[in-house]
This record gives C-alpha cells, sequence and structure tokens, in this order.
C-alpha cells in the first residue's frame, strides 16, 4: 500500500527533512508514527499525498510512483485517500451533513446515495444526531468525529491522521482510536501521526519513530 524506499527529502534552503528513510505499510495494516516535533513526520505524511516530491529515492502509493506522477493524476491518488487533520479544516458556516455531503457532490453523486452514505457515516462517528447542527455547535471531540466521518466517506483504502487527537482529553482520544480501529477492521489501512506516546503505549500497534529525519525504530509495542 505504501513503500518507502531510501527517501530524501531535502526542502529549499538546504533542510533535510527526511534521510535515507525506508519502511513499508501493507493493505490492511495500521501503524503510528511518532517523533519530536520536526522529526519529518508532516512531511512523511506530504509524500504519501504527492503534496511533496522526494528528493532521492522512491515512494510508491498504491503501486504508483510519486515522482513519476503527472500533476493530473494526483486526484485520483488523493481520491483513494482520507486525511484527518488535527484542526479537522471543517466548514464553519455549513451543517455537519453538507460538510459530509460535499465531496460526494464533487464526485457527482446521486442525492439518495449521498445521504445514505452521510446518514451512515455519522452513525459510525456516533453522531447520527446531529446532521443538522453546525461544526461550531458542537464540542472539540465532536468537531473531531465529524473530520473522520468525512474523510472516510469515500470510503478511501488508506486513512491518513495527522495529530488527530492533539486536542483531545485522554478519553475521548481513546474513543478516537476505538473508531480508527473499528475502520481498520473493516479492511481500511491506518497511519497516525502523533506525540501521544501514552496513547500508543495502551496500543498493541506497530510504530515507526522518526528522530530528525531518520526512522530509528520499528517496533511493536507490548
Ligand atoms: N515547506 C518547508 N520548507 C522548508 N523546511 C520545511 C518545510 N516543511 C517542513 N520543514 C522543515 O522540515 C523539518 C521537518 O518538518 P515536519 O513538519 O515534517 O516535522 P513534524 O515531525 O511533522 O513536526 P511537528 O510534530 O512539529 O508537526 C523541520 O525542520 C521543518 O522546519
Amino acid at each position: 500500500m505504501i513503500q518507502f524506499e531510501q527517501v530524501n527529502k531535502i526542502y529549499p534552503g538546504g533542510r533535510m527533512a527526511l534521510e535515507n528513510v525506508s519502511f513499508g505499510l501493507a493493505p490492511g495494516e495500521m501503524a503510528f508514527l511518532t517523533g519530536h516535533s520536526g522529526a519529518g513526520k508532516s512531511t512523511l505524511l506530504k509524500l504519501i499525498t504527492a503534496i511533496e516530491r522526494p528528493t532521492t529515492g522512491k515512494v510508491t502509493i498504491h503501486g504508483q510512483d510519486i515522482a513519476k506522477m503527472k500533476r493530473g493524476d494526483v486526484p485520483y491518488l488523493r481520491r483513494n485517500i482520507g486525511i484527518i487533520f488535527q484542526d479537522h479544516n471543517l466548514l464553519m458556516d455549513r451543517s455537519v451533513y453538507d460538510n459530509l455531503a460535499l465531496p460526494l457532490v464533487i464526485e457527482g453523486f446521486k442525492s439518495s446515495e449521498i445521504s445514505k452514505r452521510v446518514e451512515g457515516a455519522l452513525d459510525m462517528v456516533g453522531l447520527g444526531d446531529k446532521a443538522a447542527y453546525a461544526p461550531i455547535q458542537l464540542s472539540g471531540g465532536e468537531q473531531q468525529r465529524v473530520g473522520i466521518a468525512r474523510a472516510v466517506i469515500n470510503r478511501p483504502p488508506l486513512l491518513l491522521a495527522d495529530e488527530p487527537t492533539g486536542n483531545l482529553d485522554p478519553k475521548l482520544s481513546m474513543d478516537i482510536l476505538r473508531l480508527f480501529e473499528t475502520l481498520n477492521a473493516s479492511g481500511t489501512t491506518v497511519l497516525i501521526a502523533t506525540h501521544d506516546l501514552g496513547l500508543i503505549a495502551r496500543m498493541r500497534y506497530r510504530t515507526l519513530t522518526l528522530r530528525q529525519g531518520r526512522m530509528v525504530s520499528e517496533e511493536v509495542a507490548l
């Protein structure tokens, strides 16, 4: 699903954000990506979504070499990746329903299919009764769950999360992780970038650790 082979990423200005990074994530896996601030986690996620390209080395996503991808192919790649951000980027002046429906409207789904999927996604995150609310009327944890529902509404095979529990208390963070486990159990490949070592310690998943741009360890938490 994801393959990095000896990847270096040097930003303009000379900053080496990733150095000789190699790892693979198989279809159906769930893993954490961790490391100090500035270790290169976001850069690694940006390479997976082709926001950035490797300086040297090879990044392959769904069998496609990112460096060889034409600009026009990038939207097709992204359609297969659900992305969850810490600040979830919801449209605050639209209802929860509209936030979820928008990606499907853009893809040209019929409105009956859209409402079916929106209802299904909201039920999955436990917000079936909040469709008509504006995100501003929801708590931080609920907003984060709307962000997750939006990311999976296209049923992408790959889900990336960048600090998805950053603003949440431990109980809500655990709820969000349980949600990722449910998605993973239904076949979605999941990669979660986080600083939250306490959370990682409580889960038995493979953990990829970056330190100053290098992949220093790959271990399964016990
Ligand atoms: N667009 C950019 N141009 C130049 N340097 C950058 C750019 N983006 C990131 N960097 C640098 O690359 C390094 C890795 O940054 P990155 O954002 O990947 O780290 P991170 O592990 O996600 O950090 P954090 O946890 O603080 O978000 C940092 O030194 C950062 O300053």
